[in-house]
């Protein structure tokens, strides 16, 4: 439906309706409901005209699609149908004021109409305007890329050289000549930059990153292949050549050398857990660590002898981590890998999560086997789980600037738009790419990746989906329908939230459960899945991981087995 059909069919008022249905009682048959357009103040004649017409064009269209009705509809006249307007007009009589009042009410939906059309254009000229910028950006990283001749992980002499740039540069074209036409090497994986100024080299935190493939394994075969062509179209047919969906393997190409620990704050367990780790990597694997200025605090305050641990200062030092950290650990719960996750505006090295929460859909390490889970993960290969973040940005209708957008967020779980703590209604118009989905009404909306669709979206009663299907959940919360059932779309739409200017209220967005942001009437959400996705490594594969916490983390379909003895066929 276009934007004009959608405010037409909003504008459709309960009288519109209303004489299509009375009209119809004075039929032999009758017709479904169709809205006849009530015209801006209109004269009794005028009126009796436009209802004679339409009446006929009614007709028109019924003979032609429905035979069955045709032999009553072609004794109806336009006679019969000027006494059926008039009759009715008699029953609901317009008063002059009344005349007036839908003049005045037309004319403010005219406004509003041409109001949601500004709004509607400008809203799309700067999602594409921040496209384009973003699109520029990487257009000017890959020209400066391009310079760089060679790949760091083929001529180990530039690797120094390498890790004092600001990203890992590899020229995409140079990559068959890196790693063959088999895997994605691992500075093809880095090599987009994080969106912004180039942030200068800091000393302090220069590293080596060891280099790594991705093999994408088949039918059991773990033989490296990666096929980049998924449907093949020879001799006009059309064939899925392989099935996309396969268990990702990492296998190091060099020795990882530098992990940065991420640890759930106010707990004495991962304190203590944390301290043994990162000395047992120090020790026994001569590992670098990297740690939050917390827990560096933290540490130290403890024991002057970890004074081989790193940290960082500002968010600038932040943006730089992924050059320099070849693993992450966290230790905590679900919130803990969120947060770690949160810390990466770009490319995320793989993460190992150990379990030290209550739920841990998304840790599946056991904390008391650390040394064998991260020898095994050192050494290679193990299983990743490619999970898809959502890029959001908002977009103010207050912004002077076209190009003005804030900063994108990144979320793992979702994004969630809903009513704060105001009691109205949310209203939300959401348009998927250039189309129209729905208009939300209720407490909100929940645009998830398919790793969050165990989170919120579960609970908002959106569909469970493994985490490496590429998808986003469109969940309504608590949507006042009977019929709004949530979606899954293909992973390349770009989805829009507006709240339209006739909201009563604002909405809040808010980011995998946090940094709410308020979106006035006017403001816009545009999501869509981001180029960077967060590598967890798994325990087993993918899918085992996935069923071993759907069973384990929230008792999916537990139920006690029925007992052999009892009535049979
Ligand atoms: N009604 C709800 O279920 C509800 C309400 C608000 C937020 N949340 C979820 O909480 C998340 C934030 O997590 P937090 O740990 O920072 O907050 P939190 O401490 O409030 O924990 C929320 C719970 O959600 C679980 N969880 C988080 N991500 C999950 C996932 N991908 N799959 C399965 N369970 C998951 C956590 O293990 C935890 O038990 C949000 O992204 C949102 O999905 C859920
Ligand atoms: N490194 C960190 N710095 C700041 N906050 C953190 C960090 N790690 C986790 N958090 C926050 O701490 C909260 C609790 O973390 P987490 O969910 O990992 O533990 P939990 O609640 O014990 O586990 P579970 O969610 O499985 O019950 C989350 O809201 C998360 O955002």
């Amino acid at each position: 439906m276009s934007l004009d059909e959608l405010a037409d069919k909003e504008a459709s008022s309960p009288e519109e309706i209303q004489l299509v249905q009375s009209d119809a009682k004075f039929r032999s048959f009758s017709p479904p409901p169709i809205p006849i357009p009530v015209p801006a103040a209109p004269s009794i004649r005028s009126l009796v005209d436009s209802v004679s017409d339409e009446r006929l064009d009614v007709m028109a269209s019924h003979q032609s699609e429905n035979g069955s009705i045709s032999t009553a509809s072609s004794t109806v006249s336009s006679l019969e149908a000027e006494k059926a307007a008039y009759e009715f007009l008699a029953q609901t009589p317009i008063k002059s004021t009344d005349a007036h009042l839908v003049e005045f009410s037309e004319a403010m939906r005219t406004v509003a109409k041409a109001l949601r059309r500004v709004a509607e254009g400008k809203a799309a000229a700067q999602a594409e305007a921040a496209e384009w910028k973003h699109k520029y950006e990487l257009e000017m990283a890959h020209k400066q890329q391009s310079k760089i001749k060679g790949c760091g992980s083929c001529i180990s002499n530039d690797l120094d050289k390498l890790a004092s740039q600001l990203t890992l540069d590899t020229a995409a074209s140079d990559q068959l000549g890196c790693c063959g036409k088999h895997g994605i090497c691992s500075h093809e994986v880095l090599q987009d930059k994080v969106p912004g100024p180039i942030p200068r080299p800091n000393h302090k935190m220069v590293g080596r990153k060891a280099s790594f493939k991705l093999s994408w394994g088949c039918n059991g075969d773990k033989n490296g292949q990666h096929k980049h062509d998924f449907v093949s179209f020879e001799k006009g047919d059309i064939t899925t050549a392989e099935r996309s969906n396969k268990q990702i393997l990492l296998k190091w190409e060099s020795q990882p050398q530098t992990v940065l620990f991420i640890t759930k704050p106010n707990s004495n367990s991962v304190r203590v857990l944390c301290a043994e780790m990162v000395r047992w990597l120090k020790e026994h694997k001569n590992i670098n660590v990297f740690v939050e200025p917390r827990v560096s605090k933290e540490l130290l305050t403890e024991d002057s002898s970890y004074n081989f641990i790193q940290t960082w200062d500002n968010d600038e030092e932040i943006k730089l981590l992924h050059t320099k950290v070849d693993l992450i650990v966290t230790l905590g719960g679900d919130g803990t890998v969120l947060w770690a996750a949160s810390l990466f505006k770009g490319p995320v090295p793989p993460v190992v999560a150990f379990s030290l929460g209550s739920l841990g859909f998304m840790t599946p390490f056991p904390s008391e086997q650390y040394r064998d889970c991260l020898d095994n993960v050192l050494n290679g290969p193990f299983s990743i789980t490619l999970r898809n973040r959502l890029q959001c940005h908002v977009i103010r209708d207050a912004a002077k600037d076209e190009l003005v957008t804030e900063e994108p967020i990144l979320v793992l779980n979702e994004v969630t738009i809903d009513r704060g703590i105001s009691s109205y209604l949310t209203y939300l118009e959401c348009y998927c790419d250039s189309s129209f989905v729905t208009c939300v009404q209720g407490d909100g909306l929940i645009i998830s990746t398919t790793s969050g669709s165990t989170a919120y979206s579960l609970a908002a009663g959106g569909s469970m989906v493994h985490p490496q299907v590429p998808g986003i959940l469109f969940t309504p919360i608590c949507p006042h329908s009977l019929s709004f059932r949530p979606l899954i779309l293909p992973e390349y739409v770009t989805l829009r939230v507006q709240v339209p200017y006739n909201s009563r209220g604002s909405a809040w967005a808010s980011f995998d459960g946090k940094d709410r942001k308020q979106l006035s009437p006017g403001d816009a959400l545009i999501c869509s899945i981001s180029p960077w996705p967060v590598p967890t490594a798994c325990l087993m594969d993918s899918t085992t991981d996935f069923l071993r916490s759907i069973h384990e983390g929230l008792h999916w379909n537990l139920r006690k087995s029925q007992s052999f003895d009892g009535p049979r066929d």
